[in-house]
C-alpha cells in the first residue's frame, strides 16, 4: 500500500519537497529534478519486473522526445539542446531499470512486492518533463558557459547524491543524465 500511495503522489519514498537539503548552487533545482526522475525510474522498473513489458519502449521514447521538442519550442528553449539532455534522461532511466532488474533477479528478496501502474508513472514523468524544461530555460545562460556550468554541475551532483543518499547505481545514472547539461548548447551553437 505505501508504494501505491507513492505512485499517485509521484515520488518513490517521500514527497519531493520533504528533502530538508537540496542540491546546491545554480544548477541545484535542475539537478534535483534530474534525480527525482531517476528515482521515478525505480517505480518504472517495479511496474515492469516480472512482466512481459520490456525496459525499452521506442514508441514511448519518441513520444517523450516529441513532447520535449514541442514544449521547448513554446518556452523558447533550444530544442536540440533539450532533446539531447532528454535522450540522456532516457538512457539513465534504462541504466537504473537494468541495474534494478539485475539486483532483483540476483536477490529476489529485494524485489518489489507490489506492481505500480505504468500509466500513472508516465503521467508523473510527463509532469517532470514540463518542470525540467522550465529549469532548462532558467539555466540556459549558465549552461552556455562551459567552466561556470561544470563547476556548478559538480557542486549540484555531489550535494544532490549525498542528500538523496544515492547508491552507486543511481550515482552512475546521475552522471549519464547530466552528460549534456553543460555541452548541449555549446554544440548547438558550434553547429550553426
Ligand atoms: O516509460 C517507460 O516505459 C520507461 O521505461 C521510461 C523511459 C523514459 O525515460 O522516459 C525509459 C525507457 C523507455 O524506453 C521509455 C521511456
Amino acid at each position: 500500500a505505501p508504494q501505491a500511495v507513492a505512485v499517485t503522489t509521484g515520488v518513490s519514498t517521500k514527497p519531493a519537497s520533504s528533502a530538508a537539503v537540496k542540491p546546491l548552487g545554480k544548477l541545484g533545482p535542475l539537478t534535483g529534478l534530474i534525480i527525482e526522475r531517476l528515482l521515478v525510474s525505480d517505480d518504472v522498473a517495479a511496474s515492469k519486473f516480472g512482466t512481459d513489458s520490456p525496459i525499452e519502449d521506442p514508441l514511448r521514447e519518441a513520444q517523450v522526445l516529441e513532447q520535449v521538442r514541442r514544449q521547448a519550442g513554446a518556452a523558447g528553449v533550444d530544442a536540440e539542446a533539450a532533446v539531447a539532455i532528454f535522450r540522456d534522461q532516457i538512457t539513465a532511466s534504462k541504466q537504473v531499470q537494468r541495474g534494478l532488474f539485475d539486483r532483483w533477479t540476483a536477490h529476489p528478496d529485494e524485489a518489489p512486492t507490489t506492481r505500480p501502474d505504468l500509466g500513472q508513472i508516465r503521467t508523473r514523468l510527463d509532469q517532470l518533463t514540463t518542470d525540467l524544461l522550465v529549469e532548462l530555460k532558467n539555466t540556459e545562460p549558465l549552461r552556455g558557459k562551459p567552466i561556470g556550468c561544470s563547476v556548478q554541475l559538480t557542486l549540484a551532483e555531489v550535494t544532490g547524491a549525498a542528500v538523496e543518499r544515492l547508491d552507486t547505481l543511481h550515482r552512475q545514472a546521475l552522471r549519464t543524465a547530466t552528460d549534456s547539461v553543460c555541452g548541449a548548447n555549446e554544440l548547438a551553437a558550434d553547429g550553426s
